[in-house]
């Protein structure tokens, strides 16, 4: 059995779809289909997920709701349209989506998470309905009725183990079980979306779930290439790489596959294959536990903006025991997570994602470190940017580090922080955000120019 996921791109039009009911009608064994919302069905377009955000957040600042409303239901009734559905499952979209809104607002994430999830809820409907019109066996899945459990907040909403043993049951239909992504339900029964792009994970976890020999992730691209292809022309294709250098890769601006939907399929060493929902003949990039030595050391390189560096020096930090459990207490109680921390004796960084701070937090934070640590020096500095090389073959290969710094060192940009070691396949490099794809073309150039074998 495989599970497969089809994104915003792959259901984003009525032309995508029907492509979708092909791949699934050309393999028996496709029997769970994942789906998003619709996604842009051409540059400069708006996801369905981004009109439902709008809607939301007028919702709540008291707004008026038809204009953006209209805009959402704009994009399903053109879709079932032109797939000659029943009018009435624009109406049925319609009544969900003033239910949602009509919802209990006090909490506002968990209002904004049942708007957002409407976009691959309605989706799943909607493409189960063309399924079955095209003669396909195949039913809608509610999450909640088939055990996606998710955990409470405040903590990010991630399935819970027994989630994996309900869904199994899945195995048992005799029909196409098409289910949305991106969301699950607590035990009490609220639902909770997952980060953006979460649609990968719900693949993931069900793939886990009825242990399938498969896990397909069909998308826009042939495969998933060794750099950013917006960034770099004709990148090489990668045909095969581990779910260590994915995870690593996708943490870094690999947008093509979500970094938490490795861990599930891992688990269980389901296979993943990335694959084109318009080039479905493409043979994909093909995500597993090991692979043969490659001639490459890099498999690719990826590269993320949006980071700070919180920056502490204290004359003796290195001899004084809990310093940097302190200074991470004090992250802890701003609620946020940290990336790296590459240390000196008497001074440290910690990279943070920016998203996470705001003035009113850097102030405190800053002003905590300076009255209750007494460091001699405390600043944060934003538009940061992590290039990251990754690779199975890197850590034994010589040389590799200094070939990489000379090539950072060519485009005249200063390496603001590099981190190695602890992670055995990966070299990240902390860069002003400004230089940040000058250095990804330049690494790129060393290391994959002129192509090698592969
Ligand atoms: N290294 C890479 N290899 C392939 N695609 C990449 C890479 N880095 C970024 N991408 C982008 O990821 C996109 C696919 O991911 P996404 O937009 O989430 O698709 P979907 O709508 O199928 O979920 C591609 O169109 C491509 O622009
Ligand atoms: N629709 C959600 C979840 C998702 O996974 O979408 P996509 O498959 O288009 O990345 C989002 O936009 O975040």
């Amino acid at each position: 059995m495989k599970v497969c996921k089809f994104g915003g791109t792959s259901v984003a039009s009525a032309e995508q779809i029907k492509k979708v009911a092909a791949i699934v009608q050309s393999d028996p064994s496709r029997k769970i289909v994942v789906v998003s919302a619709p996604g842009k069905r051409f540059s400069g377009d708006t996801k369905v997920t981004d009109l439902l955000i709008e809607l939301g957040r007028a919702s709540l600042a008291g707004e008026r709701v038809e204009a953006p409303l209209e805009k959402v239901v704009q994009r399903y009734a053109q879709i079932a349209e032109e797939l000659n559905l029943d009018p009435a499952v624009i109406r049925a979209i319609q009544t969900d989506l003033w239910n949602r809104l009509s919802a209990d607002k006090s909490n506002q994430e968990l209002y904004m998470d049942r708007i957002k999830a409407s976009g691959e809820d309605n989706s799943a409907k909607l493409i189960a309905a063309y399924f079955a019109a095209s003669g396909l066996q195949a039913k809608y899945v509610n999450p909640g009725d088939a055990g996606l459990i998710v955990n409470d907040l405040p903590k990010r909403a991630q399935a819970l183990p027994e989630a994996y043993e309900r869904l199994a049951t899945l195995r048992n239909s005799e029909a196409v079980s098409v289910f949305p992504g991106f969301f699950g339900f607590t035990k009490n029964g609220t639902l909770r979306t997952f980060e953006r792009g979460g649609s990968d994970i719900t693949g993931s976890i069900l793939a886990a779930a009825v242990k399938a020999e498969l896990y397909e992730n069909f998308t826009d691209v042939d495969c998933v290439f060794a750099a950013n292809p917006h960034t770099v022309a004709n990148p090489v294709e990668i045909e095969k790489m581990t779910y260590r250098e994915m995870r690593e890769l996708s943490y870094a601006g690999f947008a093509v596959f979500h970094d938490e939907a490795l861990m599930p399929a891992f688990k269980e060493s389901v296979p993943v294959c990335i694959k084109n929902t318009n080039h479905p003949a493409a043979p994909g990039t093909m995500i597993v536990k090991e692979r043969d030595y490659s001639k490459r050391p890099v498999t690719g390189i990826s590269a993320d903006s949006g980071f700070s560096t919180l920056y502490v020096s204290k004359y003796l930090m290195n001899r004084e025991i809990g310093f940097g459990r302190n200074l991470l207490q004090i992250l802890e109680d701003e609620g946020i997570s940290y990336e790296h921390i590459p240390s000196g004796i008497d001074n440290l960084s910690v990279i943070i994602r920016s998203h996470q701070l705001t003035p009113e937090k850097e102030a405190r934070i800053v002003q905590r470190i300076q009255t209750e640590m007494h460091a001699d020096d405390v600043h944060i500095r934003s538009d940061f940017s992590m290039v990251v090389l990754v690779g199975e073959g890197m850590n034994h290969t010589i040389g590799l580090a200094a070939r990489a710094a000379s090539a950072i060192a060519r485009t005249g940009a200063n390496i603001e922080m590099i981190n190695q070691g602890s992670s055995e396949v990966s070299l990240v490099f902390g860069v002003l955000k400004h230089d940040e794809t000058k250095i990804l073309k330049e690494l790129y150039q060393e290391f994959f120019e002129p192509a090698l074998v592969k």
